[in-house]
């Protein structure tokens, strides 16, 4: 059997070597001539999975994409081809929602306006959002939902419109898919109207989709309102962002929110999963035994935490400065924006550290910490 796999996907060899003969493609430039006689094409989100990439290959039974999004797959197309599918939903939701959490404890730090006490509004509350939501309230924070669809769909949580969670909230936190048509459709949704809504001071993160604001209009908006402070891990154009947005930025990063080991991890092993299932084999390789031992696996806490010294904590599994003055140096150059995220694999989530209090006490300095995602 042959195994066609993007080579940024991690444990691929590990998981899949008992499975057939692997062959590692850049999954940006794949053709349609490289994947002609695979049986298996195991995808990332930069490979556009579609008839012009696969009509030559007629040996192909299964496609798997290690992504949450699935914007990048013509799903259609295979259910017509009766070729099965699967992506990776959550895989990399706790990552996301620790990158949206850190950001915002670095924001803080910077501009010195505290976190504690803010109220931050989420838009789209699946998966990531869900978890950026669970990693605020377990900080204490008030978060405000938005998300039409899943209100529709009965869900029991309170939600908000929009329009109050723009009225209402210091921080905004994007987290939809994005979808080109009907009534919740999410292509600009903040375009230069939305953005001119924004409240003095508001900061404005973007870890799903770039088209999900009209970045030409961000840039404009940015230029008068330096208030407003934005981090944006997502691009119009990828992997050519705009040269003026990511100067107007305060934190800039190439698409990799989710790119935790343990998000990169649980991706491919859903997806090997999935294969077993439809190949009718026993799915043999266990996920923890993918990753790394972590440097900083036992921490003993003296006392409770600090704001700043929460964010100290949180560096330790992920320095989001680092990628951030990486990417303004690298993001111009031809191929910078992709070789930063090949080269992403050092970044851990809060569950990789195991705390323990110090001195016994009551009550147990270490529980608030547990519910943010430390052991
Ligand atoms: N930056 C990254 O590395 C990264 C990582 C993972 C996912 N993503 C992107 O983030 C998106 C969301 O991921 P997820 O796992 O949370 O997906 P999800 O499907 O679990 O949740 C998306 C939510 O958005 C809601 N939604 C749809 N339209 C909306 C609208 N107009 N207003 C408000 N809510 C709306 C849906 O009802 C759903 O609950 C993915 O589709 C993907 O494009 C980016
Ligand atoms: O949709 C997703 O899951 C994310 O956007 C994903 O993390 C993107 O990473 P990629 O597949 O491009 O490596």
């Amino acid at each position: 059997m042959k195994i066609i796999a993007d080579e940024n996907m991690p444990y691929v060899e590990a998981l899949f070597g008992d499975l057939g003969e692997i062959e590692f493609v850049n999954g940006r430039n794949l053709t349609a001539v490289q994947v002609s006689d695979a049986d298996v094409l195991l995808v990332r989100s930069v490979t556009q999975v579609n008839a012009a990439l696969l009509d030559k290959a007629q040996k192909l039974k299964f496609v798997g994409s290690a992504t949450i999004g699935t914007d990048h797959v013509d799903v259609e197309y295979l259910n017509q081809r009766g070729i099965a599918f699967t992506n990776a939903p959550g895989c990399n939701a706790t990552a996301v929602g620790e990158f949206a959490f850190i950001a915002m404890l670095e924001l803080a730090q910077r501009f010195a306006k505290p976190l504690s006490g803010k109220v931050v509004g989420i838009v789209g509350a699946g998966n990531t959002g869900t978890a950026a939501a669970k990693c605020l309230e377990a900080y204490g924070l008030k978060v405000l939902l938005c998300d039409p669809v899943k209100a529709e769909q009965g869900d029991t949580r309170d939600f908000v419109s929009l329009d109050t969670l723009i009225a209402q909230a210091d921080i905004i936190s994007l987290h939809v898919p994005i979808t080109k048509e009907g009534e919740h459709k999410t292509w600009y949704l903040f375009d230069e109207a939305r953005l001119n809504q924004l409240k003095p001071n508001t900061w404005l993160l973007n870890c799903c989709r770039g088209e999900v604001i009209d970045n030409r209009a961000l840039i404009k908006f940015k230029q008068q309102r330096d208030d407003v402070k934005l981090v944006l891990d997502v691009w119009e154009g990828e992997p050519n962002p705009m040269a003026e947005l990511v100067s107007l930025a305060e934190f800039a990063t190439p698409h990799i929110a989710g790119y935790s080991l343990e998000g990169k991890a649980r991706g491919t092993f859903m997806l090997y999963q999935k294969l077993c299932d439809e190949l009718g084999v026993q799915a043999k390789q266990s996920l923890m035994s993918l990753l790394p031992p972590f440097q900083f696996s036992q921490i003993d806490l003296q006392d409770t935490l600090t704001e700043s010294q929460l964010l100290s904590l949180s560096r330790l599994v992920y320095d989001l400065r680092d990628d951030d003055v990486k990417f303004r140096q690298c993001f111009a150059t031809a191929a910078g924006f992709d070789q930063m995220r090949k080269n992403h694999t050092y970044r851990r989530e809060f569950s990789a550290i195991t705390l323990n209090s110090a001195l016994p006490q009551i009550p147990d300095i270490t529980k608030p910490l547990h519910s943010l995602g430390f052991r």
